[in-house]
């Protein structure tokens, strides 16, 4: 069997459980890493027997950019499994967008999850989803995928069933930087930058002037994929309102487990 998993990655979580999926697969597995924006201007094409979408939340959904850019994707009959990872907070609609593509684009959508990765506004103070993916969390991964292809192996592409989210559907109207109402845009403290360009490279919707370093407020994500690359801990960011730091400090606390859906 032929696998093709493709992955949005800003700070590492989602590429931690796809690389634990693909550990509980047979065959042969690529990967195609959507994060960086000269990722997103190939055009994406099906070549393989089952097709993994993996993709962090943002704001309880799938972010515009990414969910335009893999509308491209036509299925023609490939099974699809979809993989949402989210903050420990919720994953929202994702799920139900995932099917909804799969519907629209022609995939056969046979299993679904919901995993749990380090949230990104993470702090010592509120360690939301801290040290997620851990070893279970990469053990449940693993056993996600062998019981897909179980399911192929059986003959068996039965659509799972989403659970149906409770949110207003308003927010899939919110725009992907609408979070910069909540978060502050990261600062850069130059006396500790040394200018190396890592934090240019590393952003995924390219909001960072290569020149002055400066980043665009309303194409930044608050993604923090800057904050954790720099080698010098220039960069950093604060919630932005005191009521979202206390809803974030106490919602994200209470561990979830991770959800499949087979
Ligand atoms: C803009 C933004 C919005 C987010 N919204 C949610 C959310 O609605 N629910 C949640 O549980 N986590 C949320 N998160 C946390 C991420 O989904 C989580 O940290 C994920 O593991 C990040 O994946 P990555 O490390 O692969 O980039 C959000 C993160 C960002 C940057």
């Amino acid at each position: 069997m032929k696998t093709e998993i493709i992955y949005f990655s800003a700070t590492g979580t989602t590429k931690a459980i796809v690389t634990a999926i693909s550990n509980g697969l047979n065959g042969k597995v690529h990967f195609t890493d959507i994060t960086l924006p000269d990722k997103r201007k190939d055009v994406l094409t099906v070549d393989s027997d089952l097709v993994i979408i993996a993709i962090p939340v943002y704001g309880e959904r799938i972010p515009h950019f990414l969910f335009d850019y893999i509308k491209q994707l036509q299925g023609n009959g490939t099974l699809l499994a979809a993989v949402s990872v989210y903050g420990n907070m919720g994953f929202g609609i994702s799920l139900e967008q995932f099917k909804n593509f799969a519907e629209m684009n022609k995939f056969r959508l046979i299993a679904a999850g919901a995993f749990i990765g380090q949230h990104t506004y993470a702090s010592n103070e509120a360690p939301v989803a801290y040290g997620r993916p851990d070893v279970q969390d990469m053990q449940q991964a693993e056993l996600f995928a062998e019981s897909i292809q179980k399911k192929i192996d059986m003959g068996n592409f039965a659509c799972p069933e989403i659970p149906k989210c409770m949110l207003p559907g308003f927010i899939t109207e919110l725009p992907d930087s609408g979070t910069r109402f909540l978060v502050r845009q990261p600062r850069i403290y130059r006396t500790s930058c040394n200018s190396c360009g890592a934090c240019v490279q590393k952003c995924p919707v390219g909001a960072i002037d290569p020149e002055t370093l400066k980043i665009s407020e309303n194409k930044c994500l608050r993604c923090y994929a800057c904050v954790k690359v720099c080698p010098k801990a220039a960069r950093t960011a604060r919630l932005r309102l005191p009521f979202f730091r206390t809803i974030f400090y106490h919602a994200g606390m209470k561990r979830k487990e991770n959800q499949i859906f087979l």
